[in-house]
């Protein structure tokens, strides 16, 4: 198979879908792998490596014209124009909230297989873990930056001193941002409180964490007090796949002190405030509503390239060796967790969160991919 690795163009976004490691696996399994030309050079790696390793260096427009395209963000509106029909495409989506690209993947018959949403059978999401882990530790390391006065906060300091409180972090969600974000804001000393909805969660968490953290069943009551005293709330919700639940009203925000600050970090799925109502950038990635920081970047990791192309890759390369070396169709049916990545094939949707997100027609991958030509033979 031809796999292509374009380099990404969202803004400040220097990971890369693979590493030298990477390109040498696929080429030693006997696959061919085009290269942007600097496509790594945001996560330190040199076309020269690249080509040690067997890939060529080239163009977009080559990198795109392959059999399967590995990126790592969605792609943006300029990189439509390279759809073409049967292409893999392999990388982060974020379909729900994104009806544009959606339609944009199914009108060009595009098989769509989201990162985000490969499952493993015990619920885990093995492509998402990774970043989730980066995001969730920079959630607090940033907030913990914003509440600096320069940086617009009120002006104080997470771990407080002896003698004066220390601040409240509030993470709503405790799964893999949550519970990383969590352990980055005990490590500076705050006072952290996590909420989810579901109670086993929040024994696994009590059981990590102990008396290190505040433990609180999400609901309407509990977050909007909890909210209320919070310096710094992190967003860290996930229905696998679906547009996030607009779970922090817009009075909880305004019940909020001046100078506070928000971390929307499940924005890459619509944001769970009802205040983050635009994506922002690494160039300029907040604004202030009632008096609240908000942060609402949708590629936090691409500020950490380097680590974060290595934990990404780590965890991608050998699902698209799967691909790769089984074609998609087998790949996917013989892999139930590679199968729940398939968001858009053959000009359907197959990911039902998504078709009910843009009220779009939903089928069954499994039947499709059953009934196709290369399956039959
Ligand atoms: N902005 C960025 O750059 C990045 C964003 N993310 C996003 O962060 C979000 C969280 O991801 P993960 O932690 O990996 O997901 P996860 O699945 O590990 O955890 C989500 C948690 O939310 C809980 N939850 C569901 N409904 C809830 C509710 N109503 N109230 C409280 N908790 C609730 C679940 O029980 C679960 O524990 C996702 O949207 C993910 O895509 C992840 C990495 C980078
Ligand atoms: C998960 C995600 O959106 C990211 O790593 O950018």
């Amino acid at each position: 198979m031809l796999v292509g690795i374009p380099k990404e163009i969202k803004n400040n976004e220097n990971r890369v879908a693979i590493t030298p490691a990477g390109v040498a696996n696929l080429v030693h399994a006997g696959h061919r792998v085009f290269v942007e030309k600097s496509a790594g050079v945001g996560s330190g790696f040199l076309d020269d490596q690249y080509t040690v390793a067997g890939a060529k260096i080239v163009t977009a427009e080559e990198a795109w014209s392959v059999d399967m395209v590995m990126k790592v963000k969605e792609p943006l509106p300029e990189e439509y124009g390279y759809f073409h029909e049967g292409l893999i495409l392999f990388t982060y989506l974020h379909l729900a909230p994104e009806p544009a690209l959606t339609k944009a993947l199914t009108d060009n018959k595009v098989v769509g297989i989201a990162y985000e949403t490969v499952q493993l059978s015990n619920g885990v999401l093995p492509l998402l873990v990774p970043m989730s882990e980066v995001a969730g530790r920079m959630a607090t390391q940033l907030g913990a930056q914003f509440l600096e006065q320069p940086h617009g906060g009120k002006g104080i300091l997470l771990g407080g001193i002896p003698g004066v409180s220390r601040g409240k972090v509030v993470i709503v969600g405790g799964g893999h941002v949550g519970t990383n974000a969590a352990k980055v804001a005990i490590g500076l000393g705050a006072d952290v409180t996590i909420l989810d909805l579901n109670p086993e969660r929040l024994r696994q968490l009590d059981d990590i964490f102990g008396h290190s953290i505040n433990t609180l069943i999400s609901n309407p009551y509990n977050l909007a007090e909890a909210v209320s005293e919070a310096d710094l709330v992190v967003g860290a919700v996930l229905i696998p796949g679906a547009k996030a639940p607009k779970l922090v009203t817009e009075d909880m925000i305004k019940s909020m002190k001046n100078g506070s600050v928000i971390i929307d970090v499940a924005i890459d799925q619509g944001g769970i405030f009802e205040t983050t109502d635009r994506i922002t950038t690494h160039d300029d990635p907040t604004y202030v509503k009632h008096g609240v920081v908000h942060y609402a970047v949708a590629n936090m990791p691409g500020a950490v390239p380097r680590t974060s192309t290595l934990g990404l890759t780590n965890c991608t390369v050998p699902y698209a060796i799967q691909i790769a070396n089984k074609g998609y169709v087998k790949a996917c049916l013989e892999d139930e967790a590679l199968l729940k990545g398939i968001n858009t094939l053959d000009g359907y949707v197959t990911f039902k969160a998504v078709a009910e997100a843009h009220g779009l027609e939903y089928k069954e991958a499994k039947e499709l991919l059953e009934s196709s030509p290369s399956h039959i033979i």
